[in-house]
């Protein structure tokens, strides 16, 4: 008999996510006749529920075999490890559906909501005491604001300025990243490393989730027994700030329509007084594991616009020169300048004042307890109790249990755009991205990242972009309607790249411009530099005794279509600006690299991956943050955007910008590096403005990537710059080109090769003859070829 179709792409979802056939079979069987072999609640959600029953089931397998070992000779809890029967993951995923569908129902009295139009499969008689494991008694928990990032060290600056700041690993807090130092002294401010560098602490902070037994779970969802965190008065404004934003909390006494009220939020107004309180009525059912976060978004966002209006630095302004746009706020009479992201994002915001010091937000984004291979999955009932509501941005799980299963699924449409529908709590991304982004971790059990996920750049005060509509002239495509590939002649949109688009019709770069940029990348000593008059890169490192510029890759740009332009959002000609549709997942890497990115599906040479995504900044406000962080142990992702510095104009420090992922960004953050042979480009991407002052940075795949591989990208560090001797980090990418020869065993070819491929503003020529005298120029080509035209495992394997 011809095998099931149906069966066939269920097995083939689950080998995409790594999943295999003799798994899957049995868990499927048991779904179908859970479900009366209703196939769509199993195809739904790109099968979430089937790989939530496997993974659950591993974990079950995972967890009883050691409570089993861990249990020998105590007959007492033999009789507790008895209630693991077999059959209970599926119990679970019953119970978590008909959770979904009472709680999406009464989410803003919607009853149509993706989740809410589960239907209940069949109830078993047993399913009663399974709820009583999986749902104890909900517990009181009290809100408090997160910890700060705590021990943070300064960046420093390197001769040669690499390309981009790369921040340490938790070295502070990780063991695994122990006797990685800070990259400076403390005592040497004038002398700090902006870019290809990083800091002793970063983004990650950790914290061990309490591992329950799968029998005892926590309690469940937003407890009833809430308490508002009090402040006292000494604590700092900045506390204080996340604090009363954190005050967001179930009151214990439940309505008698057994719904519980949200009261007593409050927001400073400058002097510390409250301004705002309102009285919210939230779904407090009992069997509600999920905690009402459309509730807690209209919060956080009612949070935002009171604050914003007692704040009269946060505004919409009108730039002088006529440009319009959103402007960003500054929280700075809270004490604490700060970001609100209000899209469109992008605005010189020159209202703002100027000299408002530095501090940017340090709360951690928890999601529930991340992943393992073995651990159960999302949704589980498990995952979702126990929440402080800190703010929007922050979601802290107080007592996680084991790590949980997650990956990356297509979001339910309607759960897109959708201004009243939910966010999945495991997602990285909250919400924000087409897909949903998950944190997994099987090597131990980190699960907190201390940034704010945002989906595109966002000014944090004093940057200015111009993006006004009327900045935009001839370069656009006015009358053209639909997609412009599909126009027989190139529309004025294509002029930037010789008349023809940078995108292929199924949106990935042509492999002509794709192959030119990487080899940009890769053999700068073919290039011409750009040398700036004063380098803004080198004033930074120091001010003193500023060098001279060492040059600025020519880079190839891509035009994207965009608001002036006639054709429609899908036009083939904007692919970047549509943001991330790939199914991408955060992970733990093995051997000590920290969180990586990966991809979860396959991907064409040539495919959008994401945008390095961060807060633009100036240079200045950069180097305040740097000095900044040397009090306060502050780091950096910084990406300097110097794709058109040239002698043309002396830039001042006002005015060039980068990008600084530390307290902002999205999952471009997490991309570790990999010397030379990486599998992603970053293209610039002129979308919005055409002065290429400013610009996005987007990630290309230089080759095909195979599902569930690191991506990586060559951040161009000179791991070997004896000027200043600070280190980076210990390159652990694996890479036969490895360019921290100090190291590594990587070999004189590495050397070589990462001299000659050295970031764009330290590109030594003396040295790239050397390379090529050292080694055959042959050899050395010909491994290149092999590298850049997609064959880059068998070169590394050379
Ligand atoms: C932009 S972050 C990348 C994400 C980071 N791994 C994390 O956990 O957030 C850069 C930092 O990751 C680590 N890293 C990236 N690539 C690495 C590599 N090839 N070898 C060792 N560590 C690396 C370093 O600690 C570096 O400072």
């Amino acid at each position: 008999m011809a095998p099931n179709p149906r069966v066939l792409k269920a097995f083939r979802a689950m080998k995409a996510i790594g999943i295999l056939e003799d798994k899957v079979k049995p868990v499927l069987k048991d779904l179908l006749k859970l479900y009366d072999k209703n196939w769509e609640h199993i195809e739904e959600e790109n099968y979430r529920a089937l790989a939530d029953a496997i993974l659950e089931r591993d974990e079950m397998e995972v967890h009883s075999s050691s409570e089993k070992n861990k249990n020998l000779g105590n007959s007492n809890d033999d009789e507790n490890l008895e209630h693991d029967e077999p059959d209970r993951p599926l119990k679970r995923l019953r119970l978590k559906h008909q959770d979904n569908h009472l709680s999406s129902s009464l989410i803003d009295g919607s009853p149509d909501l993706g989740v809410g139009e589960f239907k209940k499969p069949k109830v078993e008689a047993d399913e009663a005491s399974a709820r009583e494991i999986t749902n104890p008694e909900p517990q009181s928990v009290s809100l408090q604001p997160l910890a700060k990032d705590k021990g943070k060290q300064p960046v420093s600056s390197e001769a040669g300025a690499p390309v981009i700041s790369v921040p340490s690993h938790s070295s502070l807090i990780r063991s695994k990243d122990k006797g990685k130092e800070p990259l400076l002294p403390e005592d040497t401010p004038k002398d700090f490393r902006l870019f290809s560098e990083r800091s002793s602490s970063h983004g990650v902070t950790i914290r061990e989730p309490k591992v329950d037994a799968v029998i005892s779970l926590p309690p469940k969802k937003v407890p009833n027994g809430y308490a508002l965190t009090k402040l006292n008065d000494s604590s700092s404004i900045d506390e204080k700030l996340h604090a009363d934003v954190a005050a967001t909390a179930v009151h214990p006494e439940p309505l008698p329509d057994g719904r519980s009220t949200v009261e007593n939020v409050s927001v400073p107004d400058p002097t510390g007084q409250t301004v705002l309180s309102f009285h919210s009525v939230i779904d407090n059912d009992e069997n509600n594991d999920i905690p009402d976060f459309a509730s807690e978004k209209r919060i956080n966002s009612e949070l935002v616009k009171s604050q914003c209006r007692s704040n009269p630095d946060f505004d919409v302004t009108t730039a002088p020169c006529g440009d319009t746009g959103v402007s960003v706020s500054d929280c700075s009479t809270l004490g604490k300048p700060e970001v609100q992201y209000v899209p469109p994002p992008l605005n010189g915001a020159d209202n703002i004042q100027p000299d408002a010091a530095v501090v940017s937000p340090q709360e951690p984004i928890s999601l529930p307890p991340c992943s393992g291979m073995n651990g159960s999955p999302p949704h589980d009932n498990r995952m979702v109790n126990h929440y402080e509501v800190n703010s929007d941005r922050a979601l802290t799980v107080n007592n996680s249990t084991n790590c949980q299963s997650l990956m990356a699924v297509q979001k339910p449409q309607a759960m897109l755009n959708n201004g009243n529908s939910v966010h999945d709590v495991n997602d990285l991304s909250k919400g924000q991205e087409k897909v949903v982004v998950y944190l997994q971790n099987e090597i131990n059990s980190e699960c907190q990242l201390s940034f704010n996920y945002i989906p595109e750049n966002v000014i944090f005060q004093k940057a200015h972009v111009n993006i006004s509509l009327a900045h935009i002239r001839e370069s656009c495509c006015s009358k053209c309607s639909g997609d412009c590939l599909s126009s027989s002649t190139p529309c004025a949109c294509a002029d930037e790249n010789n008349g023809e688009y940078a995108y292929t019709s199924e949106g990935l770069v042509k492999e002509k411009l794709l192959e030119e940029c990487i080899s940009i990348k890769r053999e700068p000593q073919n290039q011409i530099l750009l040398l700036c008059k004063e380098c803004p890169l080198e004033r930074l490192k120091n001010e003193e005794k500023i060098e001279s510029c060492k040059g600025h890759l020519m880079r190839k740009f891509i035009k994207e279509c965009w608001w002036k332009c006639g054709c429609s959002k899908n036009c083939g000609n904007r692919v970047v600006q549509r943001g991330i549709d790939r199914k991408l997942q955060v992970f733990m890497t093995v051997g000590g690299k920290g969180w990586g990115l990966r991809t979860l599906e396959s991907l064409p040479k040539g495919a959008f991956v994401c945008e390095y995504v961060g807060e633009v900044i100036t240079n200045s406000e950069l180097c305040d943050r740097v000095l900044q962080g040397r009090n306060t142990g502050s780091h950096q992702y910084s990406v300097p955007l110097d794709a058109n510095w040239s002698t043309k104009i002396v830039l001042k420090d006002e005015e060039a910008l980068c990008l600084d992922a530390t307290h902002y960004g999205n999952v471009a953050r997490f991309i570790n590096h990999r010397c030379v042979d990486s599998n992603l480009i970053e293209i610039p991407v002129e979308v919005e403005t055409p002065d290429r002052h400013y610009y996005h940075l987007a990630f290309f795949t230089t080759r095909e990537v195979k599902a569930l591989e690191e991506l990586t990208w060559d951040y161009g560090i000179d791991f070997d710059d004896h000027d200043r001797p600070i280190s980076t980090f210990e390159c652990l990418c694996g890479s036969n080109f490895c360019r921290n020869i100090n190291r590594t065993n990587s070999g004189a070819a590495s050397y070589c090769l990462f001299k000659s491929n050295l970031c764009n503003v330290n590109c030594n020529r003396d040295l790239v003859k050397f390379a090529f005298l050292y080694h055959d120029q042959l050899q050395f080509a010909d491994t290149y070829h092999g590298l850049h035209t997609g064959s880059a495992s068998e070169a590394t394997a050379t």
